[in-house]
């Protein structure tokens, strides 16, 4: 990501942002500028850091090392009006189940001492669609329209920066489609997003990714620009015999590095694409298998990320 971005343009801006728990690095030495307006997705495997991040981001935790801004306050030393201009949305974002939405969102607008609360309630039901269901119990709501109103209910105190912890978890695809466009609504808007995710349809739907696995960030920038640094190499071999045996078979073949079913397609990346080519001659000459060179996508990235990850960090990342 370009590190010339003005300082004062910069909704998140954090360098070397170090987490421990019981000895161990959860977050380690995590850099991360994110511009004002944009989404940055946050992705990496389960248990690698993103949540601990966002926490550090919006003041809950305090950081063992580094130092940063977030919207241009202090991450020490003003937590506390951090908290008050962020919107966080957490992966088990709560709400009164026996309350209705215009309920659940007047005491969230009382929390934040929010002025005119009526008003800003009142914005917040038209600006996510809810004013038709507004006094609905939050308890009766489907998925897609609870994670609605914990997005309403994030805005409610006109935050310029959003922090979502796995927001789309478990939410059917139309209901993520719409999620999606209100996001880039706010982006229009000039409201900063930051999102952790683990669905590639949505890290292509970000301006920007930031990948962390172990603790460490592996991979910044926009989709091309991490697609172009990993520098990977991908045939894709297709036909009937596509299956758990070809897998294992292409596993073992000298310059591979992973291998990724896509429905009836398997990408075989690797970083040396003459030692590949000669690997995979062979199983082209079968009859009924087609081999041929492929555009490398964000998943065969991010495997071939935490393949190398897992080669270098995985030992390290042990209590001590
Ligand atoms: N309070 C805590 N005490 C001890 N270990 C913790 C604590 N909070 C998190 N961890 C550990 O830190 C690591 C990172 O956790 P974190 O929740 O930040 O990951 P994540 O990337 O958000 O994972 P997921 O995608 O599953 O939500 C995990 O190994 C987790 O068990």
């Amino acid at each position: 990501m370009n590190e010339i971005a003005n300082a004062a343009e910069l909704a998140i801006d954090v360098r070397g942002l170090t987490k421990r728990y019981g000895g161990r690095a959860v977050v380690d030495q995590v850099d991360l500028q994110v511009r004002a307006g944009r989404i940055c997705g946050f992705l990496g495997p389960n248990g690698s850091g993103k949540t601990t991040t966002i926490r550090m981001l919006c003041g809950l935790l305090t950081p063992d090392e580094g130092s940063g801004t977030c919207l241009g306050l202090d991450l020490r030393r003003e937590a506390l009006a951090i908290k008050r201009q962020i919107g966080y949305m957490t992966q088990r974002f709560g709400w009164y189940e026996d309350l209705s939405i215009r309920q659940n969102l007047d005491f969230v607008a009382r929390l934040f001492a929010v002025p005119e609360r009526r008003a800003a309630v009142d914005a917040a039901l038209a600006r996510l669609g809810l004013v038709a269901r507004q006094h609905q119990l939050a308890g009766a709501l489907s998925g897609g329209w609870k994670q609605r109103l914990a997005l309403a209910a994030c805005l409610i105190h006109a935050p310029r920066l959003l922090l979502l912890d796995e927001p789309t978890a478990g939410v059917d695809p139309a209901a993520r489609r719409d999620f999606w466009d209100q996001i880039h609504q706010l982006a229009a808007q000039g409201i900063t997003v930051l999102v952790s995710t683990h669905y590639m349809d949505e890290a292509e739907r970000c301006h920007e990714l930031a990948y962390i696995a172990y603790g460490r960030l592996l991979a910044r920038g926009t989709q091309g620009e991490i697609i172009g640094a990993a520098g990977l190499v991908v045939f894709e071999v297709a036909g009937d015999e596509v299956g758990p045996l070809l897998v294992s078979e292409l596993q073992a073949l000298p310059g591979v590095q992973s291998v990724t079913a896509f429905g009836s397609r398997l990408h075989v990346a690797g970083q040396d694409a003459a030692l590949l080519r000669d690997a995979l001659a062979p199983l082209a000459q079968r009859p009924g298998l087609r081999v041929a060179p492929a555009e490398a996508n964000l998943e065969d990235v991010f495997i071939s990320l935490i393949g190398q990850a897992q080669d270098n960090f995985a030992g390290a990342a042990q209590p001590s």
